[in-house]
């Protein structure tokens, strides 16, 4: 069996179209047209999207302890846990969180290959109401940014109690550089990213706009301190590209 770096993602949707029109999601959520296009639109618009999923199915290979749950918060389509699904050798239970149901749906539909080895569990519910007990492997990928800022850290904190001792939460956001020429040079450079991936400059910023006070990035000190103070003693940056960082810590 090839390796799950060497594995395409199982991306299935419609082309990323939505702020080509003249009416376009703003405030950004994530509704069903949202949903219809998103695995075109995270894997052209997150650099090193591939990358950080087949990275955090490696860590998760690495920390998972047997009779624990896998839960990826913020799941969306079921990306990261049907790559892991197949890779797994024994099974599992691997639970997907997500407060959007059209996300789930999907999820459910791309999961579905995989319910006669693990056991999967899909839930509607917001993270900031989420239990996380009895996981010895949290993934939380591009969602946490979406939360009010004074909401992480109680969701960060409920993620610590709910792991095992030696559980691992992996955990990648958008953030902003500490320094206003690193973060307009950055943003600059992420933009032209999003021009490589075939968005045109009426999009990105149609994006940008529907983006702004919904996705809240903090400085990666800020998001360092927060990890700290729910808990985690270890705490490290493995990936980063742009404004894209990918973290670990371990209980
Ligand atoms: N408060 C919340 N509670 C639960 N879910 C939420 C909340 N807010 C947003 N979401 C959900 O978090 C996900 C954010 S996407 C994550 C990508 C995925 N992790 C991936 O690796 O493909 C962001 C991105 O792709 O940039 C969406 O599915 C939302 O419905
Ligand atoms: O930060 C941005 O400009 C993005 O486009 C990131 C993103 C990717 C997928 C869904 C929402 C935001």
């Amino acid at each position: 069996m090839t390796n799950f770096w060497d594995t395409e993602l199982y991306l299935s949707s419609d082309k990323d179209q939505l702020f080509e029109q003249e009416t376009w999601p703003k405030p950004f959520t994530f509704n069903e047209d949202v949903v219809r296009v998103f695995d075109d639109m995270v894997s052209r618009s997150v650099p090193l999207y591939k990358e950080v999923v087949a990275c955090a199915v490696q860590w998760t290979k690495a920390y998972y302890q047997p009779g624990t749950k896998i839960i990826d918060v913020g799941c969306s389509t079921g990306t990261f846990l049907e790559l892991l699904g197949r890779f797994l050798k024994t099974p599992a239970t691997l639970v997907g969180i997500d407060n959007s149901e059209p996300m789930l749906a999907k999820a459910k539909e791309k999961l579905s290959g995989l319910e006669d080895i693990h056991d999967i569990e899909l839930i509607c519910q917001s993270a900031e109401n989420s239990s996380f007990e009895n996981s010895s492997i949290v993934v939380m990928n591009y969602t946490l940014q979406f939360l009010p800022v004074h909401q992480r850290q109680q969701v960060l904190n409920a993620v610590y109690e709910g792991l095992v001792p030696g559980g691992l939460l992996f955990l990648s956001e958008k953030l902003r550089s500490p320094y206003p020429q690193f973060q307009e040079t950055m943003t600059r450079h992420y933009e032209a990213f999003k021009t490589r991936n075939g968005y045109a400059q009426n999009e990105i910023e149609r994006k940008k706009e529907a983006l702004e006070n919904v996705l809240i990035p903090l400085t990666q000190m800020q998001q360092v301190a927060m990890l700290h103070d729910s808990g985690f003693a270890a705490v490290d940056s493995l990936l980063k590209f742009h404004n894209f960082t990918s973290f670990i810590a371990l209980k």
